[in-house]
């Protein structure tokens, strides 16, 4: 029997920023702060987050229906899901990310075909090479950036506390740190590390503030520096955490072989990102995330791990291999 083909996972696909961006708005409007203060009526709802009447059930109920918020005898509520990860006042919170697709990557998204023609980065400030020094240039912009950063991080730092031999080693350094996830992470796992974030030097009070809040301030410290002028500060283990993804080639190679320099021999090099499948055919966010590096940089992009195990084998590392973290990411570990 032959199958009558579907249309369905086309249209999915087609029309899937509908779905994206009503989590984008709710985000924005502060549904999931809310519903966390207080569960509510339609009436309620609308009047707190000041939505205008005509769509606000539509909107409210979509929400339902994508399974972001549970509704019972009209009232409205979060789901656990959305209540632990949405919320902003929770240490749980990951929707700093979905923030800033929606200030930032929603609108240069919709530049995808012109980038794909050109080779030319679309997010704010096109004109300038660097997306650092674009985004940097506003504090607002920043901070959102680095809190964005948080949300991409968290899962794949408890993967990095959980899969790497922490125990043979006492000192690590993170290079550009953001706003301080991973080594927060890796020091609340592992008491007898101390860990150095490395960060350009607008980023240091936001930084501080993370660490202090996370009561760690006396094992995390915070170094400012620019990678590609200043030498990498030494540890027994360097961090890059999408990183290499920013840069073209030759600048990957650089940083690599700048950490190489900076580790005692038997120190580790950590790079973590989503790594495309070797095959380039399985990990759709891998292969996306590096056509948002187009959207946003001068000439970075994604990698599989076998091409990051050839760079790091040519900057010096005797043995390197790639683990799974978490979802999409997977870290490639360089031994000197
Ligand atoms: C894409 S973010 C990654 C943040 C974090 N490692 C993570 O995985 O969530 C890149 C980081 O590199 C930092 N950075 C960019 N250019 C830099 C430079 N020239 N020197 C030092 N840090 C830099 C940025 O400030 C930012 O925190």
């Amino acid at each position: 029997m032959t199958m009558k083909p579907s249309p369905e996972h086309l249209l999915r696909i087609g029309m899937s920023f509908w779905n994206a961006k009503a989590l984008l708005s709710a985000v924005e409007f502060g549904v999931f702060d809310a519903l966390a203060e207080t569960p509510a009526d339609l009436r309620t709802l609308r009047a707190k987050l000041g939505l205008h009447e005509r769509s606000a059930r539509d909107f409210f109920d979509a929400l339902v229906a994508l399974k972001l918020l549970e509704r019972e005898g009209g009232v409205y509520r979060n789901t656990p899901e959305t209540d632990f990860f949405l919320v902003r006042s929770k240490p749980s919170y990951v929707g700093g990310l979905l923030e800033m697709a929606n200030a930032r990557l929603y609108e240069s998204w919709g530049r995808l075909t012109e980038a794909l023609k050109t080779g030319r980065r679309q997010s704010e400030n096109k004109e300038e090479g660097d997306l650092f020094a674009a985004l940097y240039a506003d504090p607002e912009r920043l901070r959102g950036f680095l809190s964005a950063m948080s949300g991409v991080s968290a899962g794949a730092a408890n993967a990095i506390a959980d899969k790497f031999p922490w125990k043979d080693y006492n000192s690590f350094v993170d290079v550009g740190a953001a706003q301080g996830m991973v080594p927060v992470t890796l020091a609340r796992a592992h008491p007898h590390l101390v860990g150095v974030g490395f960060d350009l030097p607008q980023v240091q009070p936001i930084f501080d503030e993370f660490v202090a809040a996370n009561g760690l301030a006396a094992r995390i410290s915070f170094r400012a520096g620019d990678f590609f002028a200043d030498p990498l500060p030494q540890a027994d283990v360097i961090i890059m955490g999408h990183i290499l993804h920013d840069w073209d080639l030759d600048q990957k190679r650089l940083l690599l072989s700048k950490a190489y320099d900076a580790l005692p021999p038997g120190g580790a090099l950590i790079v973590y990102e989503a790594l495309i499948d070797d095959e380039r055919r399985e990990n759709a966010f891998g292969l996306l995330m590096s056509l948002n590096m187009l959207i946003e940089t001068a000439g970075g992009f994604d990698y599989t791990g076998a091409d990051c195990q050839g760079w790091m084998r040519a900057a010096g590392f005797r043995e390197t291999r790639v683990a799974h973290l978490v979802g999409p990411d997977s870290m490639v570990i360089g031994f000197k």
